[in-house]
């Protein structure tokens, strides 16, 4: 992504993304970005965890899990097709 795409990104602040906490409407934030993950929900490999951070920050949690280690790839690939945004910094 170039810094003219970053720029471009819409900002959402925190309070707005957690907002989006369900199954059916799920963002998370990783990074400093945002991403509606609600079409990977039925595909995570890890089923529902997921959801235990839904609308939620997940900067201190993605890469610790074990299995997100080993398809780490994947992971990058899947947030990639799912960004949305930035966070408003405030
Ligand atoms: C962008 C893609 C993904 C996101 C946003 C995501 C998100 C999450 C989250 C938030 C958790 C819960 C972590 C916790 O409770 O500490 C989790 C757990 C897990 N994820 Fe993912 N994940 C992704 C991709 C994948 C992929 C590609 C795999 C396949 C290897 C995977 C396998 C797992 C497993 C096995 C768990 C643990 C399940 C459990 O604790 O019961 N995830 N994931």
């Amino acid at each position: 992504m170039t810094a003219k795409d970053q720029d471009s990104l819409k900002e959402y602040t925190r309070a707005q993304v957690e907002q989006h906490c369900t199954h059916d409407d799920l963002w998370i934030i990783f990074r400093g970005k945002v991403y509606n993950m609600t079409p990977y929900f039925n595909q995570h490999p890890g089923g529902l965890a997921i959801l235990r951070y839904a609308g939620k920050d997940t900067s201190t949690v993605l890469p610790y899990v074990a299995s997100h280690g080993i398809a780490w790839k994947v992971v990058e690939k899947k947030l990639q097709e799912h960004l949305i945004g930035k966070l408003k910094k405030t």
